[in-house]
């Protein structure tokens, strides 16, 4: 945290107290120094005297003199330890002593809260004001608070987001914590359009950016969040939730006022599932982690990347190719969340590209003749199948309220210009006959329940089974869905509760690979293995094996696709792929030669459809076969003593 708080344990010595710092790669000085002073007055650098309750401080970090308020003491953290904080120079003497938040938006560059503020660029490290300096102009580092770091409440492929007190204010925070390895440009440059995006939108159900904190020891950037205790996929895979009608309207209609007020903004979310939408103990739901947006404008040819939206809410024309899309990408994955808060379960859980294709197709019929001929998608052709495929959507969703139904039909057409838009879709039915939707505040008050949690749970669950499947001598498998979640029975949904496929993951051959078509790599150990069959190197060890957090896994691997492909291929003209360096900055390792992995285009020349998924289910078949064969040889020789794995590898034993 740009902010960091030390310790102050010896005359000589700051320690941190907080796991923000990294202390083993600095080295922090304490310089006291009467309040009114100015920098200059302090006493020699190195040289600490435990501070009087008036004292302010000075502390050098790497070079930087840090002034912060006064001590008080209100200075200490939860052990009652005095604390000191560490941040960027400010220039601004009345900073120094007071303290102001100052990494809020200001009204214009260069006001803050009121105050004029000397132009921030000089504020931010060198790294982040070079290659981000649109993104954070007209602000500056919050650097002479103090938060503390209370607990983990998240993991995302980029970034781990905690929850934090505002040692100044009292108020808990969420720290989106975005390390960059060797301060990458690259992926600097993504976060940047993140915080730029999320400067541009204002809107109660959008969440809002509230702070900035670098840190310049370790390398990282946090962006500072409201703290809403709720996700929606964490709330929903809580078991004894289950929402009425009107609290699935009451979060429909936030999620669509948040929509509209994006796309009015000219900004795509293009990531919109149940983990990203916060809600809060009020009721309020707000739309974040604008990683993967990007701006776009209607009137103007604009190249995107159709490597957007995890998979199990990807719109149609993006699986086959678009470059050219606009907000009906997001209605889309709003109709999917829609459709799954009624089932109680999502309803396209495919495991690759081609079979999320099929799933759509065969519930949501497939493209007209016409619609074929227009189409100048890249995989149009490839993925045309054979016979038309109808839409089952009313027949499959017939219990569901006649005005959701129509609503999910408009939603999840399968052409997007037939979608309408977030303010057509406000203005239908589903909101406006009874039951009305719910008001925020009089919906059920839940324990905290993010996805993070759900998956801990589902992680913990699966360790008994497969505990309890290996002293019955059995396979350890993940398989189906908890029987406690309600399900519709769709052909769909009894397939997928039927898989029995655990980790595959498709590496497609370059062209400089020379290969065309796809390989299927079996399961790499350490690699967390779902019944959906997608993983990555990417996936955080603690994924789920519910239905409702399956589609994390598969973000994940999107994200690992994206990192993937722009270092082979590069960006697409105007578009950027999300930090797109192909790094692991989940773990902050460096990336190692084939980790990265991802799926699709997985046709081959000519292929249609139906031929190719079930080549592809044999693919699935084979990989499986060949994971249980080296499984169970890893097993053998993580038995063999370590003499005997000396004596193989060395190839003493002859063999
Ligand atoms: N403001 C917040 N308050 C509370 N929890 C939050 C907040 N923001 C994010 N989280 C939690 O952290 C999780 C991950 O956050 P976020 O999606 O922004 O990170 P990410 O790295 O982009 O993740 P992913 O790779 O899944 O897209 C969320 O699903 C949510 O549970």
């Amino acid at each position: 945290m740009g902010c960091i708080c030390a310790t102050a344990r010896s005359p000589n010595a700051a320690v941190a107290n907080n796991d923000l710092l990294d202390s083993s790669k600095s080295i922090l000085h304490l310089i006291p120094h009467p309040p009114s002073s100015s920098a200059s007055s302090s006493k020699k650098e190195g040289s600490f005297t435990r501070p009087t309750p008036t004292a302010s401080i000075t502390v050098v970090a790497n070079g930087y003199p840090v002034v912060r308020r006064p001590s008080t003491s209100s200075d200490r953290n939860s052990n009652n330890k005095p604390v000191v904080v560490i941040g960027a120079p400010t220039k601004n003497p009345t900073r120094r002593l007071t303290a102001i938040p100052v990494a809020q938006p200001t009204q214009q560059p260069g006001s803050l809260a009121g105050i004029k503020t000397e132009p921030a660029t000089a504020e931010w490290p060198s790294w982040l004001a070079s290659v981000a300096g649109e993104a954070i102009k007209g602000w500056v580092p919050r650097c002479a608070d103090s938060y503390e770091k209370l607990d983990k409440i998240g993991q995302g492929t980029y970034s781990s987001v905690y929850k934090a007190r505002d040692l100044e204010t009292g108020k808990i925070v969420a720290m989106k914590k975005v390390r960059f390895v060797n301060m990458d440009p690259e992926s600097v440059r993504f976060m940047a359009r993140e915080i730029l995006i999320l400067r541009k939108l204002d809107h109660p159900n959008v969440m809002k950016l509230e702070g900035l904190v670098t840190s310049r020891l370790s390398g990282s950037l946090y962006l500072v969040f409201e703290y809403m205790e709720h996700d929606l996929a964490g709330l929903a895979a809580t078991p004894g939730i289950k929402f009425s009608e009107p609290q699935i309207k009451c979060y429909m209609q936030q999620l669509f006022r948040g929509l509209e007020h994006c796309h009015r903004r000219g900004i795509l979310h293009r990531d919109i599932k149940g983990s990203n939408l916060l809600i809060n103990n009020e009721g309020v739901l707000k739309i974040g982690d604008f990683g993967l947006a990007n701006f776009y404008r209607s009137d103007r040819d604009l190249q995107l990347t159709s490597r957007v939206v995890t998979l199990w809410y990807r719109a149609p024309e993006l699986l086959l190719g678009a470059t050219e899309y606009g907000p009906a990408i997001d209605l889309w994955s709003a109709g999917c969340i829609l459709t799954e808060l009624f089932a109680g379960k999502p309803i396209m859980p495919g495991r690759t590209e081609v079979e999320q294709m099929h799933k759509i197709f065969k519930l949501c019929g497939s493209p007209s003749e016409d619609y074929w001929r227009r189409a100048t998608l890249p995989l149009a052709t490839s993925f045309k199948p054979s016979h038309p495929y109808k839409p089952v959507l009313a027949e499959t969703f017939s219990h569901f309220p006649a005005s959701a139904l129509t609503l999910i039909n408009k939603l999840l057409a399968i052409e997007p210009e037939k979608r309408g838009s977030a303010a057509s879709a406000l203005r239908s039915e589903f909101f406006t006959t009874e039951p009305l939707p719910a008001n925020p505040s009089n919906l059920p008050r839940y324990p905290p329940s993010k996805e993070l949690d759900a998956k801990l749970r589902n992680e913990e669950a699966r360790k008994l089974r497969a505990e309890d499947n290996k002293r019955r001598g059995g396979e350890t498998v993940t398989r189906g869905r908890p029987k406690d979640h309600k399900t519709a029975q769709t052909p769909e949904f009894m397939a997928a509760g039927q898989s029995k496929v655990t980790c595959i993951s498709h590496k497609f051959k370059t062209d400089e690979e020379g290969g065309t078509g796809f390989r299927i790599e079996p399961p790499r150990r350490g690699i967390q293995q779902n019944g959906h069959g997608h993983a990555s190197s990417m996936v955080h060890p603690s994924v789920a094996n519910t239905e409702w957090n399956r589609g994390g896994s598969i973000k994940r691997q999107t994200n690992a696709e994206l990192k993937s492909r722009i270092s082979q291929t590069g960006d697409l003209s105007g578009d950027s792929y999300r930090r797109g360096s192909n790094r692991d900055y989940s773990t902050g390792n460096a990336p190692r030669k084939n980790r990265i992995h991802y799926s699709g285009p997985l046709m081959p020349p000519g292929g249609n459809l139906e031929d190719l998924l079930k080549e592809h289910e044999k693919q699935i078949q084979q990989a499986v076969r060949k994971a249980r064969v080296e499984k169970s040889a890893t097993n053998k020789n993580q038995a063999l003593t370590g003499q005997q794995q000396q004596q193989r590898y060395t190839g003493r034993n002859g063999r």
